[in-house]
């Protein structure tokens, strides 16, 4: 085999004296067939995987040189650093953005083998400076997919300090179900309220829907260098506004140790299931077996293990098989890319659904109880750039209705149907449906609820991208209006809860809140601080501030994505509304991009959201104590849950694009815990196969292969990896003669070379099964 081309190392950045990783691994191996043993060769053209101790030592100290890092422990070898998560690396090198590094590093030299192996050209390793890979200006190599362009968004700005925005620094602010006199004082100046240019420019892009056509999918980003540390905390704290929430009996932040100062950070949320779950869950027992898919993990058994976003057949392996290798269960799968699947089927999938929305002549249903739980979803259009990624409308809003029509294959991988899913709320709104009529479904009551003097709270749930702050907004405006045609003043906080940390989002300093119990076992939350409000447009002003403050960052699928729970109470004595905007969820592979503090808050959020929907389930069944404690999202919260006469209204925002069509229905799935009932439909509707497909004459049997056929398959097998071996087959191999061969044959054939010989013999295996 001749010497892949060698390439320069890349050199030292100049101008960077921190440069942790100047040059490419250079290991001391030869290439398969390569005769001049001791030729360094760059570490790509062996798998990280199998890598040696020694291997494994020599990158560890090339890439952690003048850096005190742990020196690594006997028997580290190739498969045993792979398995490491970023955690293990923090904790050999106590730096994040290093361990980071590392962990990227590691990945990047699987990337750099099968480019290796596929193109027979080395690529060099690229140095990493300052913790943060850099793309060679030298070699152009992107193991990355090359970024999108991302439009530069405004900076959400909090103006210091508005004139209707009167705010008691130092008095005791009640939140709820204490009243003060002077929250009556009108301190506004009305509409003459300003919101920040920035402020404003991001409340104008939420609100308008041209915004939409406009936005681009964010470019998928490496992770981020250590995080900018939060100001510390001040020995003594001064004087601290103490706001009381209900809630009996209640212990300190759970999991937040004494004195930890978190930096303020943008979290993330992961409410996903994983998509093995989700495509079960979407289908019914019957529909899972016809089209095998992969079944709910069951403790204690082993399940093939899911790539996100794939569907995973796995055929019973014959008994021969088992004999010649039985730990090969990772190779005898096939993954197929659902989404993949769907955009490929996707005029024959569109028309199937345009049919079947042409058959529903009667989308009546009966009008919905008057409950204190009441759940809503809103349809988000469909964006242009989604269009243009060839993405296509999947959920039908019909009156309380909505059906996500899942679009899937076979496990033939040819023959297409669609599992229409119906679900039923107390409404339904399509992307056409104004906000004002958003308004009157679902909001209105809760006002009214408010200005009767009670509690009531509004949900925003949802996938990342998918509209909550776009109907927060339009909920605000109209609340707004509605709240000051009875009252005069109201009080208005507003905090944001990242993992673990809380935030006034009317404060400018950014100083972490505290929450703890007081003598009478309500949960107070310190240093929160309240603002008189006395017109709707300060109001207004206000809770846009407040939203404008929270924390955002771009997500692979929004630019501007909300990565906190925001809470805004609006208070009149014991009258409260609070609306309560969830951070987005994100799919696993819109999450590819996340770090590991990233990944520990979504865990985090994770948990918050199911403490959330077990409240609405006690709370719904009236058996019991709602779990409070489990997170600071519902200990704050335990007023809105705790009183016989609190009102409930979840909105969930759904995304009609084929490709979000798991998440969709992991959100209508929650909505309904949420509301305690169970999916109204599922039709399976069978859409045959596609054209192309039926034409298609069938494969032959590797049995029945001539000579000839062998070789070919040989030349076209495992990527046209094997071409070259295809001669020395011996003469008069048949199919026949190639299926007898055991995998040892396959490695011979190929001059050693383990991987591709087990690839061979897998691949066979698998024709032979089609
Ligand atoms: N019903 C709708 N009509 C028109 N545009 C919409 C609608 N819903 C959402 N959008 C647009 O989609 C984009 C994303 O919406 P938004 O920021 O509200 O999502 P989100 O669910 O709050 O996301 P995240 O959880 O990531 O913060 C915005 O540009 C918004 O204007």
């Amino acid at each position: 085999m001749p010497h892949p081309p060698l390439i320069e190392a890349v050199p030292l950045h100049a101008s960077a004296p921190e440069v942790l990783l100047g040059e490419a691994f250079f290991n001391e191996e030869t290439s398969p067939g390569d005769s001049t043993p001791g030729v360094p060769l760059p570490g790509a053209v062996v798998h990280p995987q199998k890598w040696s101790e020694g291997q494994v030592r020599d990158w560890w100290e090339r890439r952690t040189k003048r850096r005190q890092v742990e020196v690594l422990s006997k028997g580290t070898d190739g498969r045993n650093i792979m398995r490491w998560n970023v955690s293990r690396f923090e904790q050999m090198c106590k730096d994040t953005s290093l361990a980071m590094a590392l962990y990227q590093d590691l990945r990047n030299e699987v990337q750099r083998f099968e480019h290796f192996r596929k193109t027979g050209i080395v690529l060099k390793a690229m140095p990493i400076i300052n913790g943060e890979r850099r793309p060679s200006e030298r070699n152009g190599l992107t193991l990355k997919p090359a970024p999108r362009r991302v439009e530069p968004k405004p900076a959400p700005e909090i103006i210091p300090k508005k004139p209707t925005v009167s705010r008691a620094q130092t008095a005791r602010t009640p939140l709820r179900g204490e009243r003060r006199d002077s929250q009556r004082t009108n301190t506004g100046t009305g509409p003459g309220t300003r919101l920040g240019a920035s402020a404003k420019a991001v409340a104008a892009r939420r609100e308008s829907s041209a915004g939409a056509v406009q936005r681009q999918k964010s470019a998928p980003r490496m992770p981020k260098p250590t995080p900018k540390p939060a100001p510390k905390p001040t020995a003594k704290p001064p004087q601290k506004t103490v706001t009381p929430l209900a809630g009996a009996g209640l212990a300190g932040a759970p999991g937040q140790a004494k004195g930890e100062k978190e930096p303020r950070r943008r979290s993330l949320v992961m409410e996903d299931l994983g998509d093995a779950m989700l495509h079960q869950l979407s289908t019914s027992a019957k529909t899972a077996e016809d089209t095998a898919s992969p079944a709910l993990p069951q403790e204690g058994t082993a399940q093939p293990k899911a790539v996100d976003d794939t569907v995973v057949v796995r055929r019973p392996k014959s008994a021969r098989v088992e004999k010649v290798k039985d730990d090969d269960s990772e190779e005898t799968r096939q993954m197929f890319d659902k989404r993949e699947l769907r955009k490929r089927h996707k005029e024959l999938f569109e028309q199937h659904v345009d049919q079947w929305r042409r058959r529903q002549t009667d989308s009546s249903s009966p009008e919905a109880e008057q409950c204190r739980v009441r759940v809503y979803v809103r349809k988000r259009p469909l964006f242009e750039y989604e269009k243009e990624e060839e993405e296509f409308d999947v959920a039908t809003a019909l009156g309380r209705k909505i059906v996500i029509h899942n679009c899937l294959t076979k496990a033939d991988l040819r023959s297409l149907f669609i599992s229409h899913m119906g679900f039923q709320f107390a409404h339904a709104f399509a992307e056409s449906v104004s906000e004002d009529e958003v308004y009157r479904h679902c909001a209105a009551d809760a006002v009214q609820h408010m200005l009767a003097g009670k509690v009531a709270t509004v949900f925003m749930f949802g996938q990342t991208g998918s509209g909550k702050t776009h109907t927060m907004s339009g909920l605000f405006r109209r609340a707004a209006q509605h709240i000051f045609r009875s009252e005069s003043s109201v009080t208005l906080t507003a905090f944001e809860i990242a993992g673990k940390v809380m935030r006034d989002l009317l404060d400018q300093s950014s100083k972490e809140l505290k929450i703890r119990e007081d003598k009478s076992g309500k949960t107070q939350i310190l240093g929160l601080q309240g603002s008189d409000i006395s017109s709707p447009d300060a109001l207004l002003s206000g809770l846009t501030q407040a939203q404008g403050g929270r924390a955002t960052r771009a997500t692979q699928v929004n630019e501007t994505s909300s990565r906190s729970h925001a809470v805004f109470c609006i208070t009149k004595g014991d009258a409260t509304l609070t609306l309560v905007d969830c951070a987005g969820s994100e799919r696993r592979e819109d999450a590819t991009q996340h770090d590991a503090r990233s990944r520990k808050d979504a865990a985090e959020i994770n948990s918050t959201i199911f403490a959330l929907k077990e409240c609405f389930r006690v709370m719904r069944s009236s058996k019991g104590q709602p779990p409070y404690r489990e997170s600071l999202l519902t200990r704050v919260l335990a007023d809105s849950f705790g009183s016989a006469e609190a009102l409930v209204v979840a909105i969930g925002t759904v995304s009609p694009a084929a490709k979000d069509t798991e998440h969709s229905i992991g959100t209508l799935r929650a909505l309904q815990q949420l509301q305690g009932t169970q999916m109204l439909f599922d039709e399976r509707e069978d859409v045959g196969k596609p054209k192309a497909e039926v034409e298609k004459p069938k494969e032959s049997h590797p049995k029945s292969w001539s000579e000839t056929e062998v070789r070919q398959w040989l030349e076209e097998a495992a990527g046209g990896r094997a071409k070259q071996f295809a001669a020395c087959v011996s003469k008069g191999t048949d199919g026949k003669n190639l299926l007898r061969w055991p995998n040892v044959r396959f490695v011979q054939l190929c001059g050693g070379d383990d991987d591709l010989g087990n690839k061979l013999y897998q691949e066979l295996r698998v024709k032979m099964r089609l």
